[in-house]
């Protein structure tokens, strides 16, 4: 069973499906019922008699009776426990009731189920629903047991519930948004990293904006009932479209499957055997599970998503990892970086395409042997850049001179070997120098670089290009002729967990790199900074302050944001662009992931009122750093000061 985190998506891992069961005391029988040849990975089963009531046992037996459990720990393999069996809570609990001897009955269940599964070192327990809006003593129970669990997850089962804000009276008690159920239970529980969610999927979705919601909570298990499934014309479970689609993005999140209910279906006793039938027919006759037709259209959806392309499978392992910016002015890159950078051939496509047309725009047609062309590559790198602009000049006929300026000594020494490789002699020249300090023996008509960071100016590009402006003709052209900067809300637990694994205020104030996949997209993107070459205007400044406004839609429900995703667009000339911003990012390009400003404590915010944010770009004499805040729905603190944590050296 993997119930643990899994890697994602892949075709050749085995699907991960349970079933939910009634109550049973012979756990071997009930396993080989439901595993072996039924073909479910686990089961979610309960592990005490459901009529049990610790206040009833004591009072017939005193202290000296033995709790109800489903069997003895030895009645399976301790694998067998841990790999195949997930332990339900019994669901009669209700900790928060107004009867204190049921409330107090309920707390000692749940006390004793949790102790039993955890000497049974099962992965997972299911706690049922809270039973009402107000959980506090649930919450607060659960907490404590958080505190002293070793490695067991536990899982919160919560119906996937929104209803319509008119479609219920004003004064009903009904649970109208189960987030909000879940939301201050977790808050309660202090965000605790081994609590998370089983969803129940129920045969009414709530709308495409409230699920997202959850892609960015810590989903692990959906339970789809047998009442969900609609019938399709040979009279087999099948599920509606928005149904399919739901449970195909579950799985591109490594949530698993469980199976609950009776069998609605009626399934032919004879099946034809035709082709078009994905379902897989019961040939032997053998007697089928009553959930078999069930599970095989769970698999079916399963097996008929795409597989992950090669480049989906490199970046797997980064899927929501933070990664520790760079300091690209002040460290020199790695050989390795180098290299994954080279793979990225559409970014250098793009690239070219620029410089092709600044150079048809810089020689007209007819002037191509009387001109030749200065360009200068800042940041060479180990070439490619250089590559790509010699290919601009053979597919227009343009001639070229180019100089190749790199500040990083150890890329210096391929450029020299690349050169004489090519037979670039005549044409390259390799200046081995900060671009800020060069003394250019001439001007350039076309200055190309790629110094951009996720967030488009977080790598000093700007900085670096001022210097490089210098030795550009008045009427040059750079390639980027400019950058923006993008971001927007997003929840994403696990990426809030992590920082705030680390216990410090640095890394709640510091900007990561990330692969971005379990998170959900509150509104959209909107632009932060701008930057554009060249730049002659007399009072320039780096220096950039923005304030922004996100409206979550109405027909999300309320929603958690645990930081800001941000992206960067880049115009490199005229209509080529270059980016990571959703909406516009440049297909299979994959030298950049996003960027999460994280922030210090989630803030929930309401659908159709603003979350008003701000994002400064500051600058010292020796750093450049960003500081950020919300001031609505209520004021966070300044995030990162005077770039007391996290600041880009100059
Ligand atoms: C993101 S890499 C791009 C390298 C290469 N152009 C490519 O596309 O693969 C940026 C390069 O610019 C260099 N660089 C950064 N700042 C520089 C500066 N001020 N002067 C010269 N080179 C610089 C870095 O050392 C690095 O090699």
């Amino acid at each position: 069973m993997g119930l643990g985190e899994r890697g994602g998506w892949d075709k050749s891992e085995s699907r991960y499906c349970g079933v939910e069961t009634e109550f049973e005391d012979d756990m071997p029988r009930l396993l080989s019922y439901n595993l072996s040849s039924s073909g479910f990975d686990f089961v979610v089963a309960p592990l005490m008699d459901p009529t049990y009531r610790p206040s009833l046992l004591e009072a017939e037996n005193g202290s000296s009776h033995v709790l109800p459990f489903a069997g003895s720990d030895l009645v399976l393999s301790p694998s067998q426990w841990s790999s195949h069996v997930v332990g339900k809570i019994s669901t009669w609990i209700d900790l928060d009731s107004e009867d204190e001897i049921f409330r107090m009955d309920s707390e000692t269940t749940l006390k004793q189920e949790i102790a039993w599964a955890s000497h049974l070192s099962l992965q997972a327990c299911l706690l049922p629903s809270p039973k009402r809006a107000s959980c506090a003593n649930y919450a607060r129970c659960v907490n404590q047991i958080l505190q002293g669990l070793s490695n067991m997850q536990l899982w919160l089962r919560i119906p996937l519930l929104k209803t319509d804000e008119d479609s219920l009276d004003v004064d009903s008690d009904d649970l109208r948004d189960s987030w909000e159920l879940w939301n201050s239970f977790r808050l309660i529980c202090e965000n605790h990293s081994q609590l998370s969610l089983a969803l129940d999927i129920l045969s009414t979705l709530p709308s495409v904006n409230s699920i997202g919601r959850w892609f960015g909570e810590p989903v692990r298990v959906a339970i789809v009932h047998t009442d969900s499934f609609l019938t399709n014309a040979r009279g087999y479970p099948c599920l509606s479209k928005s149904h399919q689609k739901l449970i195909t993005g579950f799985f591109n999140h490594s949530v698993q499957m469980v199976l609950s209910g009776k069998p609605l279906h009626n399934i032919p006793a004879e099946s034809t055997g035709s082709a078009a039938n994905h379902i897989d027919k019961n040939v032997n006759n053998v007697e089928r599970h009553p959930l078999r037709s069930y599970l095989d259209y769970v698999g079916y959806l399963y097996q008929r998503m795409e597989p992950l392309s090669e480049q989906e499978r490199i970046e797997l392992g980064y899927r929501d990892f933070l990664q520790a910016p760079l300091q690209p002015l002040m460290d020199n890159l790695e050989a390795q970086t180098y290299e994954t950078f080279e793979k990225d051939s559409v970014k250098y496509i793009q690239y070219q395409r620029a410089i092709c047309k600044a150079l048809l725009d810089r020689v007209p047609d007819g002037k191509e042997s009387a001109i030749t062309t200065v360009l200068m590559v800042v940041g060479a790198g180990r070439g490619p850049l250089v590559r790509a602009a010699l290919q601009a000049a053979e597919e227009t006929g343009r001639k070229l001179k180019v100089y190749a300026v790199e500040k990083n000594p150890n890329a210096v020494v391929t450029l020299h070997s690349l050169i004489k490789l090519e037979g670039w002699e005549n044409v390259v020249t390799i200046v081995s120098c900060d671009m800020r300090l060069w003394n250019a023996p001439e001007k350039a008509d076309i200055l190309v670089s790629e110094l951009l960071g996720s967030f488009g100016d977080n790598e000093l590009s700007p900085e670096c290009l001022d210097g490089a402006q210098r030795f550009l003709k008045q009427d040059g052209i750079s390639i980027p002729s400019s950058y923006t900067s993008f971001i927007q809300p997003i929840t994403a637990s696990k990426l809030y967990n992590d920082v705030k694994s680390h216990k410090d205020l640095i890394h709640f104030e510091t900007a990561y790199v990330v692969k971005l996949h379990s998170v959900a997209k509150l509104a959209p993107s909107q632009s932060v900074f701008t930057f554009n070459h060249p730049d002659y205007s007399t009072k320039k400044s780096n220096q950039r302050y923005k304030k922004l406004h996100f409206v979550i839609p109405c027909d999300t429900g309320s929603a958690i944001v645990h930081g800001f995703a941000g992206y960067f667009d880049a115009t490199l000339y005229k209509d080529v662009h270059l980016g990571i911003e959703p909406s516009m990012s440049t297909p299979n390009m994959f030298s950049w992931f996003a960027i999460f400003f994280p922030l210090r404590q989630p803030i929930c915010v309401q659908p159709g009122s603003p979350l008003e944010v701000h994002f400064w770009r500051c600058c010292g004499s020796t750093k450049v750093w960003y500081e950020w805040c919300v001031t609505s729905p209520r004021p966070s603190p300044i995030h990162n000061s005077n770039g007391r944590s996290y600041w880009v050296g100059l």
